[in-house]
């Protein structure tokens, strides 16, 4: 199986959460991106300290309680299921501070982290304030909740955005990357996918190449499964019968996506 893609651990903690997934540096070769999606049972409590991280906390799907020094956003989160298609709510936390996770139902929540030195002030992203984007046309359609935007000042280093794909159709297609460090051409962004299926025996196919094919990896997602992104063209494809939804993370040493589309696919934008 390609080191790329990650099924879920579905790993029993104590008191109420299981990990479903954990991407760090020590276990993938992300160095700015890490990421951790957990189930809470009803009343459970995740705790965590951050270092030089700042947060996204994602209410995928049920509702939260997010807890930050003096800052409480009770009972957020927007929906049981991400195929409502409805956005959802999230916090932001910087670095070096302390949060509480409070499950108000049973809850799957999404900890997408990037590095940080300087604090910014701790922020509810709430839904009902998202950009919302019809991307692309014909067989190439998606639908964008940008949770945090690069055009949105709350973080330092931290881009989140989901998406959902319609049976039949491509995203992230045309194949594009964004791997270099070359601004304004491109920009250096590694990225996680968190990918959902609906019905849930779905798969999507997904594709991760470098324009010398040093790395070509065609894998097969299956509904809650994972995929790295340390560089790359990266598209999706999504078969007949089923809805896509994934959950990108992307942070790099500047917070723009600035991405390069392969030229032997971008006519098909013309
Ligand atoms: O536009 C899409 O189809 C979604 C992708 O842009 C996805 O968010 C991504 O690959 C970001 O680099």
């Amino acid at each position: 199986m390609s080191k790329l893609i990650r099924k879920p651990l579905n790993k029993k903690e104590a008191n109420g959460i299981s990990l479903i997934h954990e991407v760090s540096e020590d276990n993938s070769d992300l160095h700015y991106v890490s990421f951790k999606m957990v189930d809470l049972q009803s009343g459970s409590v995740y705790q965590e300290k951050l270092e030089k991280l700042e947060c996204c906390i994602v209410a995928v799907t049920g509702k939260i309680t997010v807890t930050e020094g003096e800052n409480t956003f009770e009972k957020i989160g927007t929906r049981d299921s991400v195929f409502e298609k409805k956005p959802t709510d999230s916090v932001y936390v910087s670095n070096d501070q302390t949060f509480e996770v409070r499950a108000d139902t049973s809850a799957r929540v999404a900890l997408c982290y990037s590095p940080s030195k300087s604090q910014l002030p701790t922020k509810l992203l709430q839904a009902s304030d998202l950009g919302v984007e019809k991307r692309g046309e014909g067989s190439n359609k998606r639908l964008v909740h940008n949770i945090l935007p690069d055009n949105d000042p709350s973080a330092n280093s931290l881009l989140v955005v989901e998406v959902f794909t319609e049976s039949g159709n491509w995203s992230s297609y045309p194949p594009h990357k964004h791997d270099q460090d070359n601004l304004p051409e491109e920009s250096l962004l590694e990225e996680t996918y968190y990918h959902e299926q609906d019905p849930p025996q779905g798969f999507v196919f997904q594709r991760v190449y470098t324009d010398d094919r040093s790395l070509d990896e065609t894998m097969t997602v299956e509904n809650g499964d994972m995929v790295i992104v340390p560089k790359g063209y990266h598209p999706v494809g999504v078969p007949a019968g089923y809805t896509s939804y994934y959950l990108n993370v992307m942070a790099g040493p500047e917070r723009v996506w600035k991405f390069h589309n392969d030229p032997d696919h971008e006519w098909i934008l013309k």
